[in-house]
């Protein structure tokens, strides 16, 4: 565990977003410069990145980013016709699950990474509503390199929007009924931009 972070420094206070039928959490400097700069580099150089491919209209699509699955060992997770099956914890992904577990006031047994290489990697429109997750799960989302759009919109009615920048060192927490009734997405950018790296922390029945 990082002295730095947990014993001298609170971490900056945290802004509730309440949308309709969801709630969000985002603290845009849960760690600082100096730690998150030390996490990007260690991700980058550490995480057993890969670009997976999933099946859409018969055809094998590469997904424009490369993703990562570390957890316990019993958790493994499918969607868009994939199962991933965790790789162990390594020391910086423990130290971030520790870091942010006592804001999320919950446990994690698992982290998604996603590598946004520039800005024409993305993610699409999803709910993170798959059913080992549970009914209303508590998803912590880390962002470390460059800021990226992180948009919202209400399943049943499109025009019900909300947008966040997802910034290096911040932590998003998504709770309560967001996934049941709202989407989001990552979407691409024609601006020129580095690297960015996000970590959703799950917690996986098994
Ligand atoms: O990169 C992000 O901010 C979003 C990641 C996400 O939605 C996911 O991993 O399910
Ligand atoms: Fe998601």
């Amino acid at each position: 565990m990082s002295l730095q972070g947990s014993l001298f420094e609170e971490p900056a206070p945290g802004n509730v977003i309440s949308l309709k039928n969801g709630e969000l959490a985002y603290y845009p400097h849960f760690f600082n410069k100096a730690e998150s700069d030390t996490y990007m580099q260690t991700l980058l150089d550490t995480i057993a990145w890969k670009q997976e491919s999933m099946r859409m209209y018969g055809k094998e699509v590469l997904f424009p980013r490369l993703m990562a699955w570390y957890g316990d060992v019993a958790t493994s997770y499918s969607f868009s016709g994939n199962t991933f099956v965790p790789q162990p914890w390594t020391q910086a992904l423990t130290d971030i699950r520790d870091r942010i577990t006592p804001t999320a006031g919950t446990t994690f047994n698992s982290v998604l990474l996603n590598l946004y290489r520039d800005g024409n990697d993305s993610m699409g429109w999803h709910a993170d509503d798959e059913p080992e997750l549970g009914p209303q799960p508590v998803i912590a989302s880390v962002n470390f390199g460059a800021a990226r759009r992180f948009l919202l919109r209400y399943k049943s009615d499109h025009h019900l929007k909300h947008e966040i920048l997802l910034e290096h060192g911040s932590l998003l927490i998504m709770k309560g009924t967001l996934q049941q009734y709202w989407e989001h997405q990552v979407p691409k950018t024609s601006r020129q931009i580095s690297g960015r790296i996000n970590l959703t922390f799950r917690f996986i029945h098994p």
